[in-house]
């Protein structure tokens, strides 16, 4: 158990320096192929040997035994270990390497028994610890062991010297008995295998002894030649500035090689220190002078920002500027995510998000029951179905059926518009959802937007006013927050279900019109920026126009403006003494009688019974404010829809009847046309002459709507009537705000809602929507008054008609007085103090060369202004 002590490695270079002559080398392979292949091997030299001694445990049993029965004779013991001839059956075990006579292998590790314990990645090491050639050789040149182990080992009894060793002895003796009586070969093998490792063992550690005196040696020369080397190295480095960095190739011709090996032992031990490194080639720009920090900051200082991407926006004014002095700027903002780059993602619980309307139940069909009209333009490329555009007039959008622009060249698709944003990023997208301090969530612009253009569909689940009554009593029980509009005369969207636009807040002054628009045949409703447009991170807002339905519903309102009107939907209105109900009379009744029984003030409420007393009195009197709140609420309800149900009438009749004043007139305009192209300029085929007229909103009271109308061919059939003169183009009705006179006065009408009969009945409508009912209304009107028209004067062009709008604008008088000019000229002098409103109704075009101005871009502003597209019924309602 000696070699217990003796690590793997210093096993391996032991052995590595066992001496074994080649012709031996069978023997020892036999015996190391002997060992059982799975029995687990020796993990160092103890547990070789410990195997080996337990064979010589069992054969010193057997041997003990043959001993007390044959006596051992003195020359036993001094049998030397012969070496065993080979054993033919263990050459079949040879390994492949070993086949290669030519070069003898010898595997260290094998050797120490250490190789089984090599993972196969250390493969590379394997090949360093097999040696080749002869082993003699292979142990000289590559075993030097170290002093310390050197000394261990010299410590063993394993030399040849120590042969004398009882041990030893007893071990030959046991070798020649076995090899006597050629019984368990393997054992003995095994043991004469060990006793021969333990001789080879020996000399190398002799040898070793050898080499470590001769190290010894050249230390302790080393050692001395060292203090020699201080003094001369500081004598060089006093004569030299830079020292050699190496003594090899200082060899002179005296030197003899025990001279050289003294030099190459005497070699100092220089640091080499590295002159380049991971910053080669960088530039610092440091200032030694100064500290770290200083040199930071000057650098901070220097540095010059500059944005290569974007210009700024400051020097985009600048370059505008120089571009145009003239031109008019609105402020703007940089988009929402890119001035605050994390945006608070605001995640809504339970919204299920519907990006189009879906019809539900019975909705689908009544809708196509009580389809609208259609609508037609007849804008021209140069148009572009700007502000002028008749579908755009009354809320329809472009498209292929009734315009007859490609989509590059029509302006009048917001909703396509929309529809390819969704497709785009954020940014396109334009909105988010915001979480507000007071009032829910909310929505806000990511961008800005220009005055009345489309931001956001309003889309849901389109109902019926039953199915909306029921789910407000069944679903919605419990709900505090409704999403529900009502967007036509017998449907409601549910936007439970829907677009971000239902997130979108009331406010008292909004920024946002909710507008409906007839798509394809089918009504959707959007979001459209106002008048002033929108900033990026602006709260979008509309006003609800809210119909509470019972006083429970009544909300306080949190938009913060300074016209608030404090309630969401309409102001609540003072009811006169008189109409004061009854209600209301018993409840101020009441009221007065318990303050004076019990005090103004809860707190001089004393005694339990009176504390009784007052909590009922209380409790009755929040009954009757509630009864009395209730009636006043059902009376306004009857009311609105008294007036709803009005407008509605008039709204069709004026329809009807504006299709066939158009009608009417156009057939007129043609026959003049036509008689006078005849009589003075054969040659022109194309004029264009405006009919206009002026009107003064909100000056006829509802009523005084037309109770029917002829049956007249639709607009579109206008275009049929039209091939009559195919060079005649069909007048357009357009909108100015700026009117001095008004011959004609038109009803404000906003037909649809509901919530605004308290305002519009007391005639404070400062509104300057313009409705399609409006328009009809006025143009009834025209056909009811006698339209001077006066023969068009082609040759005249230096006259008024010739050149554009504002041209073609007359006063009364002149009208009047141009009895012969059959085209109608009302006036369309302006004023701007004027609230006036003026309408272009019917237009014949002009020769296309001989138009100069159109004057279009004063009309279009005043349009937008007055909201052009036709605002319909929007109103959030509760029904309780
Ligand atoms: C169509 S939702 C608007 C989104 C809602 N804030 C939410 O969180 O879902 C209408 C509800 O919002 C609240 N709301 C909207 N505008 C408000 C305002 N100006 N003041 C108070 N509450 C408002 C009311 O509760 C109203 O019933």
């Amino acid at each position: 158990m000696a070699g217990r002590d003796v690590s793997p490695t210093s096993i391996a270079s032991a052995h590595s320096s066992i001496t074994v002559h080649t012709e031996k080398q069978s023997v020892f392979r036999s015996s190391m192929s002997a060992s059982p292949p799975t029995s687990t091997p020796p993990t160092s030299h103890g547990d070789e040997v410990s195997v080996l001694s337990d064979a010589t445990k069992m054969d010193g049993i057997m041997e003990q035994h043959e001993e007390t029965a044959r006596p051992q004779t003195p020359a036993d013991a001094h049998v030397a270990p012969q070496p065993t001839p080979v054993v033919p059956s263990s050459e079949g075990r040879r390994s492949v390497r070993s086949s290669r006579s030519s070069v003898v292998t010898y595997n260290v590790q094998i050797l120490a028994g250490t190789a089984i314990h090599t993972p196969s990645k250390y493969l590379e090491k394997h090949h360093k610890n097999v040696l080749h050639g002869e082993l003699e050789q292979v142990i000289k040149t590559n075993t030097v062991p170290s002093p310390k182990k050197k000394a261990r080992r010299a410590s063993k009894p394993s030399s040849p010297e120590d042969a004398n060793d009882p041990a030893e002895e007893q071990l030959a003796a046991e070798a020649a008995q076995a090899a006597q009586r050629r019984t368990s070969s393997r054992v003995v093998d095994l043991r004469r295998e060990a006793f021969r490792n333990l001789t080879a063992a020996g000399d190398a550690v002799g040898q070793a002894l050898t080499n470590g005196r001769e190290i010894v040696q050249n230390a302790l020369r080393k050692s001395a030649s060292d203090s020699r080397l201080i003094d001369s190295n500081r004598n060089a480095l006093l004569s030299t500035p830079k020292r050699p960095r190496t003594t090899r190739g200082a060899l002179t011709e005296t030197d003899t090689p025990e001279r050289e090996q003294e030099k190459v032992n005497m070699k100092p031990k220089t640091k080499t220190w590295l002159k380049e490194g991971l910053y080669v080639g960088q530039y610092r720009d440091f200032d030694p002078r100064l500290s770290e920090a200083q040199n930071r900051l000057k650098k901070k200082s220097a540095r010059v920002k500059e944005n290569r991407v974007l210009p700024l926006p400051l020097f985009d004014a600048e370059r505008r500027l120089n571009a145009d002095p003239l031109q008019e700027f609105r402020h703007f903002k940089l988009p929402f995510d890119t001035y605050n780059p994390l945006p608070r993602k605001v995640k809504v619980d339970g919204w299920v998000k519907l990006n189009k309307n879906r019809f539900i139940g019975d909705a689908s069909a009544l809708w196509k029951k009580d389809k609208q009209d259609s609508s037609s333009c007849y804008c021209s490329p140069e148009d572009g179905c700007g502000e002028d555009c008749h579908n755009r007039i009354m809320a329809y959008e472009c498209d292929g059926t009734n315009c007859k622009l490609s989509p590059e060249q029509c302006g009048n698709r917001p909703f396509s518009q929309l529809k390819r944003r969704a497709k785009g990023n954020g940014y396109d997208y334009g909105v988010e959802v915001l979480h507000t301090e007071d009032r829910g969530y909310g929505v806000r612009a990511m961008r800005t937007f220009e005055p009345h253009q489309i931001i956001v569909e309003y889309a849901g689940e389109i109902i019926t006013q039953a199915e909306c009554e029921r789910r407000m009593k069944q679903v919605y029980k419990k709900d505090k927050c409704y999403y529900l509009m009502s967007f036509d005369n017998k449907m409601i969207i549910d936007a439970t279900r829907g677009t971000i636009a239902r997130f979108v807040n009331h406010s008292c002054e909004p920024n946002c019109e909710m507008i409906k628009w007839t798509v394809g045949g089918e009504p959707r409703m959007a979001l459209f920026a106002g008048s002033r447009g929108i900033m990026t991170g602006d709260e979008l807002t509309y006003d609800y126009n809210f119909d509470p339905f019972s006083s429970k519903n009544i909300q306080e309102c949190r938009c913060g403006t300074a016209s608030c009107r404090g309630v969401l939907g309409p102001k609540p209105k003072k009811p006169a003494p008189e109409e004061k109900s009854l209600a209301s009379s018993l409840l101020s009744g009441t009221k007065r009688k318990i303050s004076e029984v019990f005090g103004r003030k809860t707190g001089d409420v004393s005694s339990p019974k009176k504390r009784k007393l007052s909590a009922m009195a209380s409790a009755a009197w929040t009954k009757a404010q509630n009864a009395a709140a209730e009636e006043d609420a059902a009376r306004i309800r009857s009311e609105r829809n008294a007036a709803e149900l009005r407008a509605q009438q008039a709204s069709r009749e004026n329809r009807a009847m504006m299709r066939s004043t158009s009608m009417q007139l156009s057939s007129k305009r043609s026959k003049v046309i036509r008689k006078a192209t005849r009589v003075s300029m054969p040659n022109i085929k194309s004029t264009r002459r405006t009919t206009t007229v002026d009107m003064k909103r909100k000056s006829l009271p509802l009523a005084s709507a037309p109770k029917s109308a002829p049956k007249t061919p639709r607009l579109g059939s206008m275009a049929k009537h039209g091939t009559q003169t195919p060079k005649v183009k069909k007048s357009l009705p357009t909108i100015s705000s700026k009117t001095r006179k008004s011959p004609l006065k038109i009803p404000s009408m906003r037909p649809h809602l509901l919530g605004d009969t308290t305002d519009e009945e007391e005639g404070d409508d400062e509104s300057p929507n313009i409705t399609p009912a409006s328009l009809r209304s006025a143009a009834k009107k025209l056909t009811q008054t006698k339209l001077p028209f006066k023969p068009l004067n082609l040759n005249d062009n230096s006259s008024s008609h010739a050149s554009g709008v504002s041209a073609v604008a007359n006063t009364d008088d002149e009208v009047e007085n141009d009895d012969e000019d059959e085209d109608v000229d009302m006036d369309e002098s302006s004023d701007a103090d004027s609230d006036c409103t003026l309408v272009r109704l019917f237009s014949v075009p002009r020769p296309r060369k001989e138009k100069t101005t159109r004057g279009n871009a004063s009309t279009s502003k005043s349009i937008h202004k007055t909201g052009a597209g036709v605002k319909k019924s929007v109103r959030h309602g509760f029904r309780s």
